[in-house]
């Protein structure tokens, strides 16, 4: 028999999540999870007959909902009869404002929570709502099991990633471009380095890591500025005649288009950039620059002039053995729409006006 790697089993637990299926997460017990954003009225009914259910949220969710999180990164919340749309509105803050929860929520403490933590982490990086409910169950036949200590240990190391193929593209900003792919083991999105010229692998480059935004590089969104920082970056690349930017598809800083847009639709509601992602359950930047650092270092450049105004990229990029000589600022796009929005990266997440 084939007996599949931890990677592997991850990779099939984040389509079944979005499928609306269980995963089954063994350790002293099995316990099922499945995202509540994905769950249908009858599975729901099925997995109550089996027990209990446990609503589990991440801390940001819960401090919205002010309930508390005795589990430190997660928070466990009993069920009882609650029917679908009581878990669907504490999972999602669409309805916060105009049906305030009313709780006080049931919130369990003590007990092994590795299972609800595996859960909610599965459904972050499967790019839903960070929102579970769990039962323990004696038989798991034909789900996906993942043993709970391997499965934390496996989420939370660095994705190995390989190149797939490369070819030259002439571009605007530069005729002498050239495109490589790169696929993550995890099954998770492939991300792309666009190399400019022929930069000198022994010497710093210029370098942006750009993450991806649908909203602002494709429908030239006023809500931020990374159209224009895609754009500049590549056409100062192209006027130093060589350079290197990744682009990432880490969307909406990590939590993906539909948990983005979600967060604009709290923004509508008055809520800034950070504060919506929080009510949303994440935390402000859930991006892993482990992976930009990676393939750098994997297209052998060890030390970069890093184009941005985010000291927390430099960090990383340091943090994760690449030299950072210089930064260069990238300082493009201002509308009136995304003022309040650069302003408050600048404020609570440290960005350099
Ligand atoms: N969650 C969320 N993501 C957003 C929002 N506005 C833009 N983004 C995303 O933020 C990311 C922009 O990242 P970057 O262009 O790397 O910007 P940065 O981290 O501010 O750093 P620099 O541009 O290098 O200074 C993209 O993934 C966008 O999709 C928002 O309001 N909420
Ligand atoms: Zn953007």
């Amino acid at each position: 028999m084939l007996s599949l790697t931890i990677t592997e089993r991850l990779a099939r637990a984040r389509s079944d999540l979005r499928l609306g299926l269980p995963v089954a997460i063994t350790g002293e017990r099995t316990v099922l999870v499945a995202a509540v954003e994905a769950l249908g009225p009858d599975r729901l009914e099925q997995m109550r007959a089996l027990g209990p259910l446990v609503l589990a949220i991440t801390p940001r969710r819960a401090e919205t909902l002010k309930a508390r999180a005795y589990d430190g990164d997660v928070a466990r919340i009993a069920v009882g009869t609650a029917p679908l749309s009581w878990l669907t509105a504490a999972a999602d803050p669409a309805g916060d404002l105009a049906s305030p929860m009313k709780g006080p929520f049931e919130t369990l403490r003590g007990g092994d929570a590795a299972a609800h933590r595996v859960g909610v982490a599965l459904a972050k990086t499967a790019q839903l709502l960070p929102a579970i409910v769990a039962v323990e169950a004696a038989s798991c036949e034909g789900l996906t099991t993942l043993p709970a200590a391997a499965a934390l240990d496996a989420l939370a190391r660095e994705p190995l990633l390989a190149p797939v193929v490369s070819a030259r593209l002439p571009m605007a900003a530069s005729e002498a471009g050239r495109v490589h792919i790169f696929r993550p083991e995890d099954d998770t999105a492939e991300h792309y380095a666009i190399e400019i010229g022929r930069p000198d692998r022994d010497a710093p480059v210029l370098a942006r890591l750009h993450s991806a935004c649908f909203t602002g590089d494709v429908l030239g969104s006023l809500k931020c500025d990374c159209g224009p920082q895609l754009r500049a970056a590549l056409a100062e690349m192209g006027a130093q005649g060589a350079g290197v930017l990744l682009y990432l598809n880490q969307e909406g800083r990590g939590i993906g288009l539909a948990n983005k847009m979600r967060a604009y639709a709290l923004q509508d509601q008055g809520f800034d950039t950070v504060e919506a992602n929080h009510r949303l359950g994440f935390e402000d930047d859930e991006r892993d620059f482990r992976i930009g650092a990676g393939i750098l270092r994997e297209m052998g450049f060890g030390a970069v002039r890093l184009l941005t105004n985010n000291p927390a990229k430099i960090r990383m990029m340091e943090t994760h053995g690449v030299k950072v000589v210089e930064r260069v600022p990238l300082k493009v796009g201002q509308t009136a729409q995304n003022a309040g929005y650069l302003a408050t990266k600048a404020l609570k997440s440290g960005h350099l006006l």
